[in-house]
């Protein structure tokens, strides 16, 4: 997958500015950077949701497939009156259509991913009156119930516990063994140095690529975010 000159924003409000870069398939790519860098954009852009004012993201025939965007908890409706496993069984949707019955497959689908995430004791609990951190998980397993070719997750593991941020790292290796493209954001330098590849963002614009130890160099860091003493 390739973005190429991409510009993109709110309104007129401009965030990425002409950002050329590659898109490894069947690898684990990180967004890094400051508040506000727009990472967050990029992933909109890559899902869809944030049209370009320029430039384009093109998908080579070989990533073509289903895209599942796993969002900040906060940007989440905390209100709708649904269950942990309804929230998962949503992620079946876009194979099913939302109105019709799900198939054996489906529901054991379901209960895999909220397995693989630790969440089947909560799964008839409302999603609304979970802990912030469970909620999370509960919108992890719904990317995951999606089984999309190309997985893009804003900052999946923040806020988290150390077991919850253990299992979305095996999650995303596994994710990834099974030729899964994951993109995911991350505050997290030790996090993003696990990655396949990275992505450096400053102001908008495409700071760095590469692997993330040729990326995430002091000087990088420090010109990222306009300050010394920043390090891995
Ligand atoms: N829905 C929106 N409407 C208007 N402006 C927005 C919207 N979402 C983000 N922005 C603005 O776009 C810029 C980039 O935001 P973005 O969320 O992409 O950054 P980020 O790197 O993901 O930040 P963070 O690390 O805080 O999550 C910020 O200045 C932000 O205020």
């Amino acid at each position: 997958m390739t973005v190429r000159n991409l510009s993109a924003g709110y309104g007129r409000r401009p965030v990425l500015q002409r950002v050329t870069a590659h898109i490894p398939r069947a690898r684990t790519t990180v967004v890094v950077g400051p508040n506000g860098s727009g990472k967050s954009t990029l992933l909109g852009a890559l899902a869809g949701v944030v049209p370009p004012t320029s430039g384009a993201v093109a998908r080579q025939a070989l990533d073509a497939g289903r895209t599942a965007f796993v969002v900040q908890r906060s940007e989440a409706s905390d209100v709708l009156p649904i269950t942990v496993r309804e929230t998962v069984a949503m992620g079946r949707w876009a194979r099913r259509g939302p109105w019709r019955r799900l198939t054996r497959r489906d529901r054991a689908v379901v209960e895999s991913c909220m397995a693989r995430l630790g969440i089947l004791d909560l799964a008839s609990r409302q999603l609304g009156a979970l802990s912030g951190g469970q909620r999370q998980r509960a919108l992890v397993a719904q990317g995951l119930a999606q089984e999309a070719d190309l997985l893009l997750l804003d900052e999946p593991a923040a806020g988290l516990d150390l077991e919850a941020q253990r299992r979305i790292r095996e999650v995303l290796d596994e994710q990834r063994e099974s030729g899964v493209t994951v993109v995911h954001t991350t505050h997290d330098l030790t996090e993003a140095m696990r990655a396949d590849h990275c992505l450096l963002l400053g102001q908008g614009r495409l700071l760095a690529a590469g692997p993330p130890d040729s990326v995430l160099t002091r000087d990088a860091l420090e010109r990222a975010w306009g300050m010394p003493g920043i390090d891995v």
